[in-house]
């Protein structure tokens, strides 16, 4: 077994919840964007938070949230990360994490060699960079559509902060992802489901084990 970090994103239920735990997930991501099939109100994401086990560390997920919407969500739910999956600047992820005193995950969509100049400067303000998949450009969602990206993009790269790896990860590829790529983190929603926004106890299990 290897010290591979996993986060199951897009968590609905206490069972995904339990799901999540007891395959030793080590982060629970909770959605709130209300055009994703994976949004959860504000009580319903408290209620999944505080099911949560010691040590599953509760990651909030949103888009270009406004103040209003992410001191609702910070005040109501206990939460170790936020995860910012929209377009906030490198200023704007500063403001928040000194605003809401949690560590910050900036996501970064990643196409072509190009994209990589961002992640740089989020690294200098972000406590960790998710490594995405880049949307299509008629997407309804900026993530969780399922589609990877070239991982030999990132494979003999170096970031300044801890990182993760996302975007079409399955049980079947996320060894092959891992080795290519190195990463020591990986997060899932898609892979994990069994239909949109539907969560799968043993597609989840499956995956922590084979990302180890
Ligand atoms: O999961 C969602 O619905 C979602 C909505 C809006 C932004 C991001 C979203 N998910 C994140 O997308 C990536 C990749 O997901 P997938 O495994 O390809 O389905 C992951 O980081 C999720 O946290």
């Amino acid at each position: 077994m290897s010290d591979i970090r996993v986060k199951i994103c897009g968590l609905r239920t206490v069972a995904d919840v339990a799901a999540v735990a007891a395959a030793g997930a080590a982060y629970a991501g909770f959605v709130f964007f209300a055009k994703s099939p994976r949004h959860l109100t504000i009580d319903s994401a408290r209620e999944l938070a505080l099911a949560a086990p010691v040590g599953l560390a509760k990651v909030a997920l949103t888009v270009d949230a406004d103040d209003a919407t992410l001191d609702a969500i910070v005040a109501a739910v206990p939460l170790d990360m936020l995860q910012l999956h929209g377009h906030e600047n490198p200023d704007r992820v500063a403001e928040l994490r000194s605003r809401y005193g949690l560590p910050v995950m900036k996501a970064v969509g990643v196409a072509d060699e190009g994209d990589l100049a961002a992640l740089f400067d989020y690294t200098l303000v972000a406590d960790q960079i998710l490594i995405d998949a880049k949307p299509p450009k008629d997407a309804v969602l900026p993530g969780g559509n399922g589609l990877s990206f070239d991982w030999r993009l990132v494979a003999q790269r170096r970031w300044l902060r801890p990182w993760m790896l996302a975007g079409g990860l399955t049980a079947a590829n996320v060894a092959e992802a891992i080795r290519l790529t190195n990463a020591r983190q990986v997060d899932v929603s898609s892979g994990v489901e069994s239909a949109p926004g539907v969560k799968d106890a043993a597609r989840i299990a499956a995956f922590v084990q084979a990302a180890r």
